[in-house]
């Protein structure tokens, strides 16, 4: 038997198929059109998600239903079409781009793993995905998720929808999960490296705001990691960057409700920032490994505005770590952590197959 291919009694098996082991790159999600029906469709999955809104079902979905989406359709899909590109939304567009240059990167250091990205809410589905993968062969299924720091409200999410997908199945894959990364030397050092890079290309700013995306403050009363997991992941950063505390301020952005979250909130700290004299400001986003709405027009458009208003001069959103190389390759050591015990280089090789095959006809034939 080949080294590369398993016993065929391996759970998730196909007949005639080689096992094989997959990735599978989750990124939240994004509509399918910068229109009010599409981002209707979104937000309704998004926000009916009880990880996303712990309101009671009965009280939120008629707010929901009757008042959330009727707006915020309209109002999100104008700021949709500000940053919309002929390929599509860039979350979607980063995510794809994201999983195939970690499939390249994983093939160049020897490992055969079939590289998927699905999406939590909208397409392509977590569900459709993973069936996708379990149909041709994959029995070993690694969960990575775009969210470097773990949160009830995105990758508690993103587990619950891959274990009601198993529900589904008779045979299921062996699964893993890699809940957070928001420490890993790999990440923090592509985040440091691509801040340097912005910098030598365009001089030091004044101040460096780290904005990460809000969640409601009562999620870390209620235990969720989230917040502590971004301040290490920015004073390790500042660390990497020999910043001191002065020289950068950490901040959350992206409010959503009446609810108070996590603060300082983003735009109100630029504001102050602007006020107290800083003329030259950089904004980063090293929660978001994907340039999205949140971070090309929250933080590139309405905060700038906002910076600029208060009396700021020079105002640089850095984007987000996207497709660099050192953060492929960081996502990639990531990944071959996660797979350590688990044999990697079990994808379908066609010379495998054609071996088999012959295998099979010469057994056959001498039968
Ligand atoms: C990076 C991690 C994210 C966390 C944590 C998160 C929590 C969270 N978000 C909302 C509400 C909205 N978020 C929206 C967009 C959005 N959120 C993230 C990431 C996190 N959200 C991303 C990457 C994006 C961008 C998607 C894109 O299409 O580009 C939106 C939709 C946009 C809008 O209408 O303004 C909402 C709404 C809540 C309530 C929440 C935690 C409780
Ligand atoms: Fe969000
Ligand atoms: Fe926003």
């Amino acid at each position: 038997m080949p080294p590369t291919s398993r016993p065929s009694s391996a759970p998730g098996h196909q007949h005639g198929q080689a096992p094989f082991t997959a990735v599978l790159l989750c990124n939240l999600g994004t509509p399918d059109a910068p229109t009010a029906p599409a981002v209707r469709r979104y937000l309704a999955e998004f926000l009916a998600d009880p990880r996303v809104v712990e309101i009671p079902r009965a009280a939120w979905l008629p707010i929901l239903y009757g008042l959330v989406l009727p707006l915020r359709s309209r109002q999100s899909a104008l700021k949709y079409q500000t940053i919309w590109t002929p390929e599509g939304s860039p979350l979607k567009t980063w995510t794809e781009r994201q999983a195939r240059r970690l499939q390249g990167w994983l093939g160049e250091q020897g490992h055969r793993v079939r590289v998927a990205h699905a999406m939590r809410y909208g397409s392509p589905s977590i569900a459709g995905e993973l069936d996708a993968l379990a149909d041709t062969g994959a029995d070993r299924i690694l969960v990575l998720t775009a969210y470097p720091q773990y949160s009830g409200t995105t990758t508690a999410s993103v587990i619950d929808a891959v274990t009601a997908w198993t529900r589904t199945r008779r045979s299921i894959p062996e699964l893993r999960f890699v809940n957070r990364y928001h420490d890993d030397r790999g990440y923090v050092q592509a985040l440091a490296r691509r801040i340097e890079r912005h910098w030598s290309e365009n001089g030091r700013p004044e101040h460096l705001v780290m904005s990460f995306h809000g969640v409601p403050e009562r999620t870390l009363h209620l235990g969720d990691p989230y917040h502590c997991e971004c301040r290490k992941t920015a004073r390790l950063l500042a660390e990497w960057l020999r910043l001191a505390p002065e020289q950068y301020t950490l901040s959350f952005q992206s409010r959503f409700g009446k609810a108070k979250w996590l603060e300082p909130y983003t735009q109100p700290t630029v504001e102050a920032l602007a006020r107290k004299g800083v003329k030259r400001l950089d904004v980063v986003c090293p929660g978001f490994v994907a340039d999205c709405l949140e971070t090309l027009e929250e933080i590139g458009m309405e905060v700038r505005d906002a910076f600029l208003a208060n009396g700021g001069k020079e105002y640089r959103y850095i984007p987000c770590l996207n497709d660099e190389t050192d953060w492929i390759a960081a996502l990639g050591n990531i990944t071959l952590q996660h797979l350590a015990g688990w044999p990697t280089q079990a994808a379908p090789d066609p010379r495998d197959l054609a071996a088999q095959k012959e295998r099979a006809r010469k057994l056959g034939a001498s039968a």
